[in-house]
């Protein structure tokens, strides 16, 4: 695992950036793994940035989110499908059809899974795929306890998950109590993982992603064996781990951005 320690939130987007915008340019081509939630609203903000300046092309690649909430229509103000649109697909020139996003409303979600699972890999799988982490250590909505071997699924949300996703909802009753999401297995296909942790409310979470043995009741713990891993992390997240040794083949890397 590779881990690139940045001062703050600002800077932790602007490092994502720069490998995603590389990665564009390198290959046009680009399977992009995406996530939601606050984390990576940085990292979308600098992209649309970027493309505004330099006008970066996302017209070839192509998109897949991690997960979506069961019952919300893509129309939905709190549906991913909004949440993407608003914070970056609409402001840059990807193109609809290349744009994937699990859909919460298919009246078979069986099929839906399988689907969503055969186009990742009908597109070759996906080049590089971020991720943020939940305070209980989940990856996508994989809760804890999830299967490593599991592809993408309907799962029950922990209601811790709930309560700290209720702030985006006009109260905890209307955060749906299941999605659709990437399997853990899923994730760990990708050929490279940019995970995104900042602030102090995940510091807990990254020490334990370094430092425990790997296990399903912390699902994130499967990124240390991912041969492909970089961990962008703030001086708030990083702030329990860095006394201790880590585990496996941890290179600690500082960065100072422009
Ligand atoms: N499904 C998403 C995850 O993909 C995200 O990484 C995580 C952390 O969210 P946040 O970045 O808002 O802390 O929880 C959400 O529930």
């Amino acid at each position: 695992m590779k881990i690139i320690e940045v001062a703050n939130y600002e800077e932790m987007s602007k490092a994502a950036a720069e490998i995603i915008i590389k990665t564009i340019h390198d290959n046009p081509k680009t399977v992009l793994g995406l996530a939601t939630g606050g984390t990576p609203k940085g990292l979308y903000k600098e992209l649309i940035h970027d493309y505004q300046e330099h006008k970066t092309d996302y017209s070839e690649m192509t998109s897949f989110n991690l997960d979506e909430y069961i019952g919300l229509s893509p129309d939905h103000p709190n549906s991913y499908y909004s949440y993407m649109n608003e914070v970056f697909f609409n402001y840059v020139n990807i193109k609809k059809e290349n744009i994937h996003i699990p859909s919460g409303t298919n009246p078979s979600l069986e099929e839906e899974c399988r689907n969503y699972e055969q186009t990742i890999n009908n597109k070759g799988g996906i080049d590089i795929q971020i991720l943020g982490i939940g305070e209980n250590g989940h990856i996508g909505f994989n809760e804890p306890g999830t299967a490593f071997d599991t592809k993408t699924q309907v799962v029950q949300l922990a209601e811790m998950t709930r309560e700290a996703n209720s702030r985006y909802f006009n109260s905890l009753e209307d955060v749906p109590t299941k999605a659709i999401t990437m399997g853990i297995s899923t994730i760990m296909n990708a050929k490279q993982l940019i995970l995104l942790v900042s602030g102090e409310k995940k510091a807990h979470a990254l020490h334990q992603l370094l430092h425990s043995a790997v296990m399903e009741s912390f699902p994130a713990s499967i990124l240390q064996t991912h041969k492909n891993v970089t961990i962008i992390a703030d001086q708030d997240a990083l702030r329990c781990s860095k006394t201790e040794e880590t585990k496996g083949e941890t290179e600690f890397v500082t960065t100072i951005l422009d």
